[in-house]
């Protein structure tokens, strides 16, 4: 099946002197439907990549598709997408200005929902955008990118801004929606931790370069951090792939790549080590560094 979107030996260098290597030989594909986390420190590369996907970036190499055609000046393609940026400027409109707008361009736009969602968040439909906070910006975002319904959905950072209660109301609506309406979506964040049960698959970027693309079910459990007196560690991580070290006093805690078998929970017991297995925000950390991505990486994931 033609995936939602496919991106091969995408590259972008900034103009001018010196100009900014922002993506380098970018590559993946991403089926729908599927929720996918596109991770990565600041300055990764994350909004270059998604502004390109939506044609409103110019790549210096490679190629984009979106269900199979590249969306570059493709009225038709880009009525199917929509992106939400954490930076988003409106023209000077009104909520419900902005909203008609938007039910004007994407076909899918579902009225129903924007309405509940801006009840929830509490938007005010009459106050002009530029004079909402920062916060009720954001859920703005939300539901302009969530009630579009698109079938390529980018969101770029969403819940900058929003307080813990509103981001755990966006974790809920993104969800029901996803599993009422199922479509590609693509979510930037910083708070990989707090979306990680909603991520089938996690992209992430350092530098512009893609360093990992799996599945979050096989990355999950992928690297363990093992804490006891340095003699024993070493004993445990000897032959094993380890990805840090951080000694405190006789106490040291190292991070090492792979899985625990039964023997190796045995052997932890025995040596009175505390094992944890990794988050999958300290596995993204982790896989900043290339060559600790490279281990991470689930055999046999694309
Ligand atoms: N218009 C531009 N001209 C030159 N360099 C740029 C431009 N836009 C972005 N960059 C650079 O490209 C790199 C990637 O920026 P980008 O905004 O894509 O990162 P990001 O992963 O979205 O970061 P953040 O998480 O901080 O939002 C950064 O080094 C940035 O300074």
């Amino acid at each position: 099946m033609t995936p939602a979107i496919a991106v091969a030996g995408l590259g972008l260098r900034y103009p001018g002197r010196g100009g900014h290597q922002a993506l380098s030989e970018v590559s993946f594909e991403i089926p729908s439907p599927s929720i996918v986390g596109l991770l990565g420190r600041n300055g990764a590369g994350k909004t270059t990549l998604l502004r390109i996907l939506t044609g409103q970036g110019f790549a210096s190499t490679g190629s984009v598709r979106v269900f199979g055609s590249p969306p570059l000046e493709r009225d038709a393609v880009l009525r199917r997408m929509v992106l939400i940026r954490e930076d988003q400027t409106y023209p000077d409109l009104k909520i419900e200005q902005a909203l008609a707008a938007a039910a004007l361009f994407h076909p899918n736009w579902d009225a129903a929902l924007a309405a509940t969602l801006l009840d929830a968040y509490e938007l005010p439909v009459r106050r002009s955008i530029k004079k909402l906070s920062r916060g009720m910006r954001a859920a703005l975002g939300i539901v302009l990118g969530l009630a579009a319904h698109a079938e390529v959905t980018l969101l770029d950072e969403p819940v900058a801004g929003l307080d813990a209660v509103v981001r755990d109301m966006f974790y809920q609506h993104l969800l029901a929606d996803y599993t009422a309406h199922p479509r590609c979506i693509v979510l930037s964040t910083h708070l990989i931790d707090e979306v990680a049960d909603l991520l089938e698959r996690v992209l992430v970027i350092d530098h512009g370069r893609l360093v990992i693309d799996a599945l979050t079910d096989d990355l999950r459990g992928n690297a363990v951090t093992v804490t006891g007196r340095t003699a024993d560690v070493d004993r445990f991580v000897a032959d094993r792939a380890t990805l840090s070290r951080r000694a405190l006093g006789a106490r040291t805690t190292v991070v090492m790549a792979g899985r625990l078998d039964q023997r190796d929970r045995q052997l932890a017991e025995h040596l009175h080590l505390d094992v944890d297995y990794l988050t999958l925000q300290q596995l993204a950390m982790h896989a900043v560094d290339s060559a600790a991505g490279a281990t991470l990486i689930p055999t046999g994931a694309s």
